[in-house]
């Protein structure tokens, strides 16, 4: 997910740019929250086009668990862990990246805090986790009702 594709014209340190003003810009920053919930609600939206692909070419393999309805089992299968680390992987290393180039915007020296690129980049991988879970969700669902 390109966080920064649909807030086209917008910087991605949007907030942290307009932070120190407090309200000056509330309604852009409620404009762009907006964008980005709309953008995370798509992508987990995909997940529906993902599970459709994983039911697709494993017939077989998904026929029985959803008919059963075991749950536990459909999300096992279509669980995919390596892939899950190559996102949160991804995600990491933009976040260290943006992080430390708004530090270095803000410092004349190139005295970058390591305390703050680590604060974003924990933050971002969380989130990113929790997205990867909530995907997963929309997947399961998806699948427990391919065949009704
Ligand atoms: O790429 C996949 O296979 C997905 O199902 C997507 C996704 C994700 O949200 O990134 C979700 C669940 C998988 O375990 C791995 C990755």
């Amino acid at each position: 997910m390109h966080a920064n594709a649909a807030v086209e014209g917008t910087s991605v340190f949007f907030h942290l740019e307009k932070s120190p003003d407090g309200l000056a810009d509330v309604d852009a920053k409620y404009t762009l929250d907006a964008q980005l919930l709309a953008l995370l609600s798509h992508r987990a939206s995909i997940g529906k086009v993902v599970a459709e692909s994983k039911y697709a070419a494993n017939v077989t393999g998904y026929t029985p668990l959803i008919r059963s309805k075991n749950v536990d089992a459909i999300r096992a299968l279509l669980t995919n862990t390596t892939q899950e680390q190559v996102v949160l992987d991804g995600a990491a290393r933009v976040s260290i990246t943006l992080a430390t180039a708004w530090e270095a915007a803000q410092t004349a020296s190139s005295a970058i805090s390591k305390d703050f690129v680590a604060r974003v980049q924990t933050a971002v991988v969380r989130v990113y986790r929790e997205l990867i879970d909530i995907t997963t969700e929309v997947e399961v669902q998806y699948l427990m009702q391919r065949l009704s």
